[in-house]
């Protein structure tokens, strides 16, 4: 039996393990799920905890900023989605793919097929002694695929990231902007469902990350796949309908950007953050939020008919008042 025809039944049997998931399943029609994510580093004696339960949901067809400060566990989360790394505890799926339970062959598979990668370093993502379209045909040439059918798609790929004058260029002799959207058509060449970019615009100037993060969205709207970008430029969520914040191991905040219509048929982009509601209730407040209110240890919560208030345990200290109020000095 060949390869291929093994990894067909793998994956079919994936799909009949979808089709028996039970439809109460945390995020069942989401196509990530990642549910009470933990993944704890050992090193020299100390514990270190990347992700500490994290909960993220994401839909298909969706484009997503995932940002967060350093060490916030943002690679270690796209190391696990990406099938390189095992969480410690909790449940991850992509599509049919369960990332707990692969098997060392299906994560080839999975890593092959179901998902492609654009890396923050231009050497990471393509081969140096190759022209742009042999990069892109290489990971098709490597799954069977003919010539023909190979250097069509590179074409097409490479046409439609606006680089198709690079087509016969080597890494050397394109600008960092075109070598990364070279990459994008690289990790595009399977036909993925989705693609993950890991800070892809960071060693570019402001105009080339610009030109790249829209070639991502052309991606997302033009061919459909679910594009999931990391990065800790806050200013990436510009470019996306849903930014996902992370700290310390979890999600903590979100923002969604809506086009919104007004009675005159004049459209502008609404930007609005939310708190992000565990599954077991929990929702972190900002620390601004805390540190004016001083909301510390305990707070009291009211039920409101349209909210919840959010109310300091004891009342806050007022200001001083002055020994001689200032109005007295006024006075003649
Ligand atoms: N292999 C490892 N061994 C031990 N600790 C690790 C390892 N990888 C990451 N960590 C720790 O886990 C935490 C999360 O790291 P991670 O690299 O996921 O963060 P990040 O948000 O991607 O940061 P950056 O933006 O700097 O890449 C950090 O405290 C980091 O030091």
């Amino acid at each position: 039996m060949s390869t291929t025809q093994t990894d067909d039944l793998e994956t079919l049997e994936a799909l009949e393990d979808r089709a028996r998931r039970r439809p109460d399943e945390f995020g069942h029609n989401a196509l990530i799920a990642c549910d009470n994510l933990v993944r704890i580093y050992q090193s020299e004696g100390i514990e270190v905890q990347a992700l500490q339960g994290l909960d993220l949901l994401i839909e298909a067809g969706e484009e997503v900023a995932i940002i967060g400060a350093s060490g916030s566990g943002k690679s270690t989360l796209l190391s696990v989605l990406s099938g390189l790394d095992v969480p410690t505890a909790g449940r991850v799926r992509v599509g049919p793919w369960d990332l707990m339970a692969m098997t060392a062959r299906q994560r080839v598979a999975y890593r092959r097929s179901m998902v492609g990668f654009v890396w923050q370093q231009t050497a990471r993502n393509l081969v140096p002694y190759l022209d742009a379209a042999q990069n892109v045909e290489l990971p098709l040439a490597l799954a069977g695929v003919g010539r023909r059918q190979r250097a069509a798609r590179a074409v097409e790929l490479l046409d439609m990231l606006g680089v198709g004058y690079c087509a016969a260029r080597r890494p050397s002799q394109m600008s960092g902007g075109e070598q990364q959207r070279v990459a994008i058509g690289v990790a595009l060449a399977a036909s993925p469902q989705v693609l993950f970019a890991d800070e892809p615009t960071g060693q570019l100037d402001t105009a080339t990350s610009v030109e790249v993060l829209q070639s991502l969205r052309a991606v997302n709207r033009e061919l459909g796949v679910t594009v999931v970008v990391v990065t800790h430029d806050p200013s990436v969520s510009e470019h996306v309908q849903r930014t996902v914040s992370i700290r310390d191991g979890r999600t903590s905040s979100e923002v969604l950007r809506r086009t919104h219509t007004d009675e005159h048929g004049s459209e502008s982009v609404v930007a609005e953050e939310y708190a992000v509601l565990d599954r077991a209730g929990r929702v972190q407040l900002p620390r601004e939020y805390r540190e004016v209110l001083e909301l510390s240890d305990r707070v009291r919560l009211a039920l409101e008919s349209s909210h919840v208030a959010v109310w300091p345990d004891r009342p806050r200290a007022q200001p001083a008042v002055p020994a001689v109020p200032a109005v007295t000095e006024e006075q003649p």
